[in-house]
């Protein structure tokens, strides 16, 4: 009951103020019109009515009383009405701060006619009325009597305040309010005024030098007029030409003019110059040239803002996606009992007892957590999983003994009648929502119904696998819908392989928002093998480059970074830029493993291995997931593995390093892991017309010029290596050359097997190989042909050489 009533409290506090902001989008334009053009010209009324106030107010103080009596006339401008409201705003209310308030009247109708946000007028009014009631208390402070300048509240107001704080008391309240006013709105500090005294200081010590040169020609011309005056005077008078003659000549005549300047002058300008290069210019540069260049940027522009381009873009609202009856719980207790009798039974068959048993109920499974009594062994239980699947006569039935971390048993049965996990439910939750994450994706629900969400950023690669039609595809667009949801374009590009070319491609309409692409692609989503080796080795570069920016800024991973260049302490001009994240999703890796092979791998794992602290994430999904595909290099380097459901144990154990995989029921149930823990989640679904009407939604905004580029990456075929100089060729070139004329297979893979090279070494051999006409050119992701036919052939060809 209680916590019912504080519900309806916080809604009732809560509905005004979201109210309020709709105003504007319930008038329809014409209403718009009519009632902001109202509300301004009410505005432009007082303003009239307030400035005729100083001209006819006194006169019209007699009619005041009169105001129902038609025959009388008033002088105001606005006639009784003009002189009434005059009154009551300027001589019974703020004084002339009043004028303010016509201001703020207009621009409320200039809002509603401009469809502005009412939130920032919201704003306007509190600063204004607080601007108002501040002059008028100052105004007030200074009136002895009840005058219009303050005001009757300023008048009173003050005459409260001298009671009880006194006259210093009320100047230093007006003090405070300015100086919050000034903190607040103006959002000015103490350090402003520092800069502001040591601009002036600066400026003061400028003008003086520069006044100082001025003064030198006048020097000049003092001295040249006194010369001229002493020769006047030498004609005129011998005496006078005598003191003239004794005394110097900066005493001449012109002298008081002159000394005057000099003097006074002088003495400043010693005293400043010393004063400003000790304390300003020193002090100034040695602390911190580019922080004092960024702060002073920074007060200027504002930190850098990355989503400024597109800084009207709207993130797809919760109504594209699709709201689900079947969702929420749908067990029922009868089902509950009827399974927890099941396993009691099936555990007492073997004489095993059970001390307490408490179901969980999830989305599509409900987990049974007993503990059995003391002295049973956990195996003997693991034992029974069959036992128990057959005794419920159901799928999917999952046993974790024992459950890490809680010392009880778990047992996993599939509930008769699963729900759906909808994205809008995942996507519209408090966790995802609020999440402070880099990369947030949201999943979907728990055993325990709990909205799951991870940071992509953390993990930081994804291996996700599970057999055909098991929620694969679905689980790819929960991650990239989540993604979407949360992430400015500015601040995430996608790189999309798609071998299948019919998965990914509805993010086609999205390129130019969210989308990185190689120079002079057509299109971003890469369908073809030869196409994903350039990517891959483009993104490398990207990486390389990204390692040597960070490097540069002293900063060790992209977050440190960016908020290094937001805070502008890193300049453009340097080759720095805001870097957004790269998320690479590459759908069906096995095809691409077994028709490019090496090519793909050796990119993929230094991606994985590296491209973490620089914001490269990779997300790989497949549908075999046996060892010649998911290798040990790209295992050791994906932490992060989802499992939907596999067909067989070893399937299963490829991917988790564990059994269980192979235990779950499909469409989107699906085991994940990020070290040793596995947890079980209903993947949220989402369907392709809500990413289409997403996709859609998003495509239809303004968008950047084009996609992304990702750094040009040429490759072997461009034969740039084919005049290699015979001296220069590898110490294993005979060796290599002999290798591929024996196994008559061109690739650089085969190399780095038999010879234990580097990619880069073994890349370089074929290299000289082609240029020695011992292997063909590069054909894609097929191996070279082989030139020679055999070893007689090779001996005679290098011997010719
Ligand atoms: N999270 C989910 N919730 C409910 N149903 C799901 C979920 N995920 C998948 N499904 C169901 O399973 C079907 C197949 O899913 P999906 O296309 O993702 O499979 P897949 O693993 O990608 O298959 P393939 O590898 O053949 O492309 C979907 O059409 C949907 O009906």
């Amino acid at each position: 009951m209680a916590k019912k009533k504080t519900k309806t409290k916080t809604k009732a506090k809560k509905e005004p103020r979201f109210k309020a902001p709709n105003l504007n989008f319930k008038l329809t334009n014409q209403q718009r019109l009519v009632y902001g053009s109202l509300i301004a010209m009410l505005g432009l009324l007082l303003f009239i009515a307030f400035l005729s106030f100083f001209f006819t107010g006194k006169a019209d103080q007699s009619i005041l009383s009169e105001f129902t009596t038609k025959e009388v006339e008033a002088e105001n401008w606005l006639s009784k009405t003009g002189a009434w409201l005059s009154d009551f705003f300027i001589q019974r209310g703020f004084g002339v701060s009043s004028f303010i308030f016509s201001g703020l009247v207009s621009l409320s109708g200039i809002y509603i006619l401009l469809k502005l946000k009412l939130e920032k007028l919201r704003r306007h009014w509190f600063w204004g009325t607080s601007i108002v009631i501040w002059f008028s208390i100052l105004f007030g402070f200074f009136s002895y009597k009840n005058d219009f300048l303050g005001g009757t509240i300023g008048f009173e107001i003050n005459d409260f305040l001298q009671a009880y704080i006194g006259k210093t008391g009320t100047i230093l309240l007006l003090l405070f309010g300015l100086i919050t006013y000034l903190a607040i709105r103006l959002k000015v500090t103490v350090e402003t005024f520092q800069r502001l005294f040591h601009k002036a200081k600066k400026e003061i010590s400028e003008d003086i030098d520069n006044i100082k040169e001025d003064l030198k020609p006048l020097d000049n011309d003092l001295t040249a007029e006194a010369e001229e005056i002493k020769k006047a005077h030498q004609i005129s008078l011998d005496e006078e030409k005598q003191v003239v003659e004794d005394k110097p000549k900066s005493e001449a005549p012109a002298k008081p003019k002159e000394t005057k300047v000099s003097e006074s002058f002088e003495v400043e300008v010693a005293k400043e110059e010393d004063h400003l290069e000790i304390e300003v210019e020193k002090t100034e540069e040695e602390i911190s040239e580019t922080d004092n260049l960024a702060n002073k940027l920074v007060e200027d522009y504002g930190a850098f803002d990355p989503t400024l381009e597109l800084g009207n873009y709207k993130f797809p609202t919760l109504d594209l996606l699709k709201k689900y009856d079947s969702e929420g719980i749908t067990i029922n207790q009868e089902e509950l009992e009827e399974n927890k009798n099941r396993i009691v039974d099936t555990l007492n068959n073997y004489k095993i007892g059970i001390a307490s048993i408490k179901a969980t109920i999830g989305p599509t499974v409900t987990l049974y957590e007993i503990v059995p009594d003391a002295g049973v062994r956990i195996s003997k239980i693991k034992n029974l999983e069959d036992d128990i699947a057959l005794s419920l006569s159901a799928l999917g039935i999952r046993i974790i003994a024992p459950i890490p971390g809680k010392g009880t048993i778990g047992i996993e049965v599939p509930n008769k009648n699963s729900t759906i996990v909808s994205m809008r439910s995942v996507i519209a939750s408090q966790k995802f929502q609020k999440s402070e994450m880099q990369l947030p994706i949201a999943f979907g629900k728990t055993i325990s119904n709990e909205t799951f969400v991870v940071d992509l950023a953390k993990m930081p690669h994804m291996l996700m696998a599970g057999a055909t039609g098991q929620g694969k595809s679905v689980g790819l667009n929960a991650v990239l819908t989540s993604l979407l949801y949360k992430k400015h374009p500015a601040e995430v590009k996608f790189v999309l392989v798609d071998p299948k070319k019919v998965e990914l491609t509805l993010f086609n309409k999205i390129e130019r928002h969210y989308l990185a692409k190689l120079p002079d692609e057509a299109e971003a989503i890469i369908t073809d093998n030869t196409k994903v080796i350039h990517t891959l080795n483009s993104l490398c570069i990207e990486m390389d480059n990204r390692y040597e920016m960070l490097k540069n800024a002293l900063c060790r991973n992209i977050v440190e970074y960016n908020t290094k260049f937001k805070a502008r302490k890193l300049n453009p001009n340097d080759g720095h830029a805001y870097l957004p994240y790269i998320v690479l999703v590459v759908d069906e890796f096995a095809d691409l493993i077994m028709t490019a092979g090496k090519e793909v791998e050796t990119p993929v794992a230094r991606l994985a291995q590296l491209a973490r602290a620089i914001g490269i994430h990779l997300i790989i999904a497949t549908q075999r997931p046996s060892v010649n595909v998911i290798t040990g290099i790209i295992k050791a380097n994906f932490p992060a593995r989802i499992a939907f459901r596999v067909t067989s144990k070893i399937d299963s154990r490829t991917i988790l390093d564990g059994a269980g995989a192979d235990q779950l029921i499909g469409r989107g149930d699906m085991l994940y892991t990020q070290g040793n823990e596995m947890i079980r989640i209903q993947c949220a679904f989402v369907d392709t017309p809500e990413v289409e009407r997403i996709v859609d939604f998003i495509g239809a905004q303004k968008a950047y010029p084009e996609a992304h580029l990702l750094p040009e990456y040429v490759g072997e075929e461009s034969g740039t290596s084919i005049d290699i100089d015979i001296n220069d060729r590898d110490k294993l070139f005979r060796e290599a050359a002999e290798i591929i004329v024996t196994s008559q297979q061109g690739s650089a893979s085969l190399l780095q097997r038999k010879l234990k090279l580097g990619y880069n070494r073994a890349g370089r051999l074929i290299d000289q190989l082609e240029a020695a006409g011992i292997v063909g050119g590069f054909e894609g992701s097929k191996a070279r042909q082989v030139l020679v036919p055999d070893l007689v052939a090779l001996d005679q060809l290098l011997e010719n050489e």
